[in-house]
């Protein structure tokens, strides 16, 4: 056969972190990182309003006292005009790279500037609470839609243990709701290649596959303040953003479940955090799936994460409404919601889950 013929002679360009640094104290090492990969001077940090206290203003002195020229920007929101006030700071001051240091919407929006003006960024996650803080995607707000978009991975990830775990509990919670819902993002796209011949890679589905298993295994050593706990989700998180990289796409990491979260953050007057509500999608999925949704539930709650509308703060009527709405979020992706799932269906899924009482 051709070879340019061959499906498997696609080119792939996968883009992974070079420089992995996970442990107790290890903010310390974040100019050794930067000048491991050469980057040493004309910084610019962006940081969130509690984060700059707990890790911005300890990377920016770091960065100084090793003789680099450093601006920092502290970021509210994860938007497109946050995006575009880093970016233009950036080119105004000859920026060479970028670091995100906190939680995801920091680091989403350094990595979008950082892509935008391709210069290399860095990720410094103060809280593990999702896989942003490895992957190449980005979560922007463009008024009061929320895109995914591509960008570029962080040329390193820089997690500290002992700030990671001083973060509120929840936070972690809910990084592990984003790893379990790895389970129904897989089947929803083994089921999308099976359906439409959607390319499928069997490496990136088994890595996240497996990543989301061995966490559901291990809930019950997932404990508060514990660093032991923090390294296990920390490295489930570059895990799947490895996953999403070998794919090229967020669809190890994303499916119906993720559907779910993003039109709750639609519908939802005060959504709950992103992997709080992956979670509590993956257990109706997974349902939907005819899979076992009564183990997910049950590792959940032994997380300590939310598993009903109640425990996330989130109104019963709102779960319903983002159930029905969830299929048209992202209609070029097939998942187990098909057409759509009718209100009543919904209401049906709901309750057997118990998400609804
Ligand atoms: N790129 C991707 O693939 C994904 C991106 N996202 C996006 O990420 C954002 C949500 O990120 P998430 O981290 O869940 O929540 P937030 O970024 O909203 O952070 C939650 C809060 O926790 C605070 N915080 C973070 N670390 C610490 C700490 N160590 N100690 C005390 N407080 C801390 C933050 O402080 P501060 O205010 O200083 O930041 C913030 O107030 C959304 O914009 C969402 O769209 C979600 C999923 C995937
Ligand atoms: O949250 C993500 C993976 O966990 C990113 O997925 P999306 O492409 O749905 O934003
Ligand atoms: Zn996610």
């Amino acid at each position: 056969m051709d070879v340019t013929q061959d499906m498997n002679a696609q080119k792939k360009w996968m883009q992974l972190p070079r420089d992995v640094v996970v442990g107790h104290g290890v903010i310390d090492d974040v100019k050794n990182v930067c000048a491991d990969l050469k980057l040493v001077d004309n910084a610019l940090i962006v940081t969130g309003k509690s984060t700059r206290k707990i890790a911005g203003d300890i990377v920016h002195d770091s960065l100084v006292d090793s003789g680099q020229n450093v601006e920092m920007i502290v970021s509210e929101s994860a938007s497109l005009k946050e995006v575009d006030r880093v970016r233009r700071q950036a080119v105004d001051s000859g920026v060479e790279y970028l670091l995100g240091v906190g939680s995801g919407k920091s680091i989403d929006v350094a990595k979008l500037a950082a892509t935008e003006i391709e210069v290399p960024f860095i990720s410094v996650p103060t809280a593990a609470s999702h896989d942003g803080i490895v992957s190449s995607r980005a979560s922007i707000k463009d008024g009061t839609k929320t895109a995914s978009i591509q960008a570029n991975a962080p040329m390193a990830v820089v997690a500290d243990t002992e700030i990671i775990a001083n973060a509120p509990y929840r936070l972690l919670a809910s990084g592990c709701g984003d790893i379990i819902s790895n389970c129904t993002a897989v089947l929803d796209w083994q089921l999308a290649n099976r359906l439409q011949n959607v390319p499928f890679s069997e490496y990136a589905a088994a890595l996240s596959s497996m990543t989301a298993q061995i966490l559901i295994d291990s809930a019950d050593t997932i404990k508060p303040e514990l660093e032991s706990s923090v390294r296990m989700v920390v490295k489930a998180l570059v895990s799947s953003g490895v996953a999403m990289s070998i794919a090229g796409s967020s669809r190890p990491a994303s499916g119906s479940e993720h559907m779910f979260s993003h039109a709750l953050d639609k519908v939802a007057p005060i959504p709950a955090l992103h992997g709080e509500q992956c979670g509590v999608g993956t257990i109706m999925m997974m349902y939907l799936h005819g899979g076992d949704w009564k183990r997910i539930r049950d590792a959940l709650k032994i997380i300590n994460a939310p598993v009903t509308a109640e425990e996330m703060g989130i109104e019963d009527k709102y779960i319903l409404e983002a159930l029905v709405l969830s299929h048209t979020i992202r209609p070029e992706r097939y998942t187990i919601l098909a057409t759509g799932l009718t209100p009543d269906a919904a209401e049906i899924v709901a309750r057997k889950t118990k998400v609804i009482s």
